[in-house]
């Protein structure tokens, strides 16, 4: 079943999920407190707050987080007047009890995320989600590792799950329009009577905006965006900007401009590290088809074992890697780091 929502596309803002990756999973609840409300108050309909891997996430594997989610999930719930907040979960970095305590802290939706072509083990979720009376979306992580028609089977079994908004996930940001297009309609044509279909793009090639147009085009209505692109690798889609776009095309986001762009450049932007950006070592995560949230992981190495970072990610694109296989990189950077003698 569908849920309602009130403007002609639901943009689903993560820039406190997928943001996490960019900040090193050091977000403060200020923070968290001052983008909830900024981003509440300019009419986000839903805002996703977790560490960058989902529930469960802080770890020595994906990065300890500075604050505990919990804490950042009933924050953005205590600050958040109209919009809804939502939590990503991995089934196996996160699990039900995770899910059934960010319920009671606040959360009131949650993105059940699982590799393109491993949608099985996600049911488990999605049914206690629908349990616990939240609504549910499915991450297909990795999307352009898996033809049109294959994403759509997969979509197929998150819906019969309790799933509510299927996504074509571009976690490498390496779909072109001609592909991205094609996903959106396999998914919309297989599930689209029953579910939404969702977007959720990166910006290694510079089309996560032109990609939301035409998702937009072929009837998909969950679209993802983050402040000031606030995501891992090059970032997500900017909020601020599919805002600006939407209302030339006129279509209606429930985001005013001006309001969610001084979110972008009052509140996001004084506290980014760095801001997310196109250059070499991103370029090649969307060239060579790889993880947006292996950046860091890759610099980090790269550092460490005296190997160029973009040659890490390169390779890792070769070996196909895919999320949660981010102790790989240090082998791969061994690797290369042994082979440059
Ligand atoms: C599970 C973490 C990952 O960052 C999810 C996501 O945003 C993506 O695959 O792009
Ligand atoms: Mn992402």
């Amino acid at each position: 079943m569908k849920p309602a929502f009130d403007h002609d596309v639901r943009i689903v803002d993560t820039t406190l999920r997928d943001g996490s990756h960019a900040m090193a999973h050091q977000f403060t609840e200020t923070q968290v407190r001052d983008t909830v409300r900024a981003l509440d108050a300019a009419g986000a309909g839903v805002i996703e707050v977790t560490h960058g891997d989902g529930l469960g996430g802080s770890s020595f594997n994906y990065g300890f987080s500075r604050t505990d989610e919990l804490k950042l999930i009933a924050a953005a719930r205590d600050e958040a007047k109209l919009a809804k907040i939502a939590v990503l979960l991995v089934p196996g970095i996160g699990t039900a009890d995770d899910l059934r305590r960010a319920r009671d802290a606040g959360a009131d939706m949650v993105r059940v995320a699982t590799h393109c072509t491993e949608a099985d083990v996600s049911p488990q979720h999605f049914g206690v989600a629908r349990e616990l009376g939240m609504e549910t979306a499915g991450f297909l992580m990795m999307a352009h590792r898996t033809p049109p028609e294959n994403l759509a089977k997969q979509a197929r079994i998150m819906v019969d799950a309790g799933c509510q908004a299927a996504y074509v996930t571009d976690s490498a940001g390496a779909l072109l329009m001609h592909e991205a297009k094609a996903r959106f309609e396999a998914l919309v044509a297989e599930v689209g009577d029953e579910a939404w279909v969702g977007y959720h793009g990166h910006q290694n090639l510079s089309l996560g905006v032109a990609n939301s147009v035409l998702a937009y085009e072929s009837g998909v209505r969950y679209i993802d965006g983050s402040l000031c692109a606030l995501g891992a690798g090059s970032g997500n889609s900017p909020t601020e900007v599919l805002a600006a776009v939407f209302d030339r095309m006129g279509i209606e986001t429930g985001l005013d401009v001006l309001a969610v762009t001084s979110a972008a450049e009052e509140v996001v932007r004084p506290y980014l590290h760095r801001w997310p950006k196109m250059d070499r070592n991103a370029i090649v995560q969307g060239w060579a088809g790889v993880y947006s949230s292996f950046l860091l992981h890759a610099e980090r190495a790269a550092e460490r074992y005296k190997v160029p970072a973009h040659e890490i990610l390169r390779k890792c694109g070769d070996l196909g890697l895919v999320g949660g296989q981010e102790d790989m990189i240090i082998d791969v950077a061994i690797g290369l780091a042994a082979e440059n003698g």
